[in-house]
């Protein structure tokens, strides 16, 4: 049995998660946080701090806010306890911190639990060998009026995977609202759309001469993030200190059929 804290329960992910959990016999819930405790009645204990909780876990799941990332890092380095982080929105420097504190314990970190966008970025690195010469790239996310951060992580981890490919010379162009001169060859565009209850759709588009190529993912339902959360969490107890990511758990997987 894995027994799991879900930090953020609370939340619009962490309502979604708490189902899935449940359903699921080979996890156990053994506590929530959450700054609201008292929001939902919950079936297990909530706390509002996740140094209030004083019981057994073997793992902490995170889908909650940028703001509780060096309580939860602390924590989790203190009482040796994997973690998956799949919170959005971190600075630079948070993102050096969550690499920093991987040297001491298990975390898997992915701005996107679901299968699907895995496969994306797998696309559009493949495409770029033969596309980078005479297209232009541009990512547009879409996501629910609800949500904190633009543009979203994911939108970040694959123009992150694109600029690797062009050995980190591209630079990002967030909207270009502002912008008084033409497109330069060496830019991504990332333009993020908010309204009504979108889940989550990211295209790439690869723009050419008279011709574009579109690679799109759609979420349907916040049901897929919770279940590679819980996939990932399985995965994670059972990890070497270190850094992981959903190619981990894609390989792992594979090598197990
Ligand atoms: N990696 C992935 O696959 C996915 C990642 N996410 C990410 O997970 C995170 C949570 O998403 P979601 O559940 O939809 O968000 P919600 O806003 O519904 O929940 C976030 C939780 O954090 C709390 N919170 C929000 N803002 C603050 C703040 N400024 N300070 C302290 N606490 C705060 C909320 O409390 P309160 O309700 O009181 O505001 C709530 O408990 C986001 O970063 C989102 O991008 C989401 C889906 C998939
Ligand atoms: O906030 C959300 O809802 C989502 N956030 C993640 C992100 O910022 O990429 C993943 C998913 O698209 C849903």
């Amino acid at each position: 049995m894995v027994k799991v804290i879900i930090h953020g329960c609370n939340g619009n992910m962490g309502q979604v998660l708490s189902k899935h959990l449940q359903q699921d016999n080979q996890c156990q819930i053994v506590a929530g946080i959450d700054r609201s405790p008292n929001k939902y009645k919950n079936d297990y204990p909530v706390y509002k701090d996740i140094f209030d909780f004083e019981g057994n876990a073997d793992v902490i799941i995170d889908f909650s806010n940028p703001y509780y990332l060096p309580g939860l890092l602390d924590y989790s380095i203190e009482n040796n306890m994997p973690l998956v982080i799949a919170t959005t929105g971190f600075s630079p420097k948070d993102i050096k911190d969550i690499e920093n504190a991987a040297k001491n314990i298990p975390i898997f970190y992915s701005s996107n639990m679901s299968l699907g966008i895995n496969v994306l970025i797998e696309l559009v690195t493949k495409a770029i060998p033969t596309l980078s010469d005479s297209f232009d790239i541009e990512i547009i996310e879409k996501h629910h009026n609800q949500k904190a951060d633009a543009p979203s992580g994911t939108a970040y981890m694959i123009a992150n995977k694109i600029n690797e490919a062009f050995k980190n010379t591209m630079e990002y162009v967030f909207g270009r609202y502002s912008k008084k001169e033409k497109r330069r060859k060496n830019e991504i565009g990332i333009h993020a759309v908010r309204g009504g209850t979108i889940v989550g759709e990211h295209s790439v588009i690869f723009a050419g001469q008279d011709e574009t190529i579109e690679i799109k993912h759609s979420a349907f339902s916040k049901s897929i993030f919770a279940i590679g959360a819980i996939k990932a969490a399985k995965y994670i107890v059972n990890q070497e200190n270190g850094l992981y990511d959903m190619n981990n758990l894609v390989a792992s997987n594979n090598n197990n059929k």
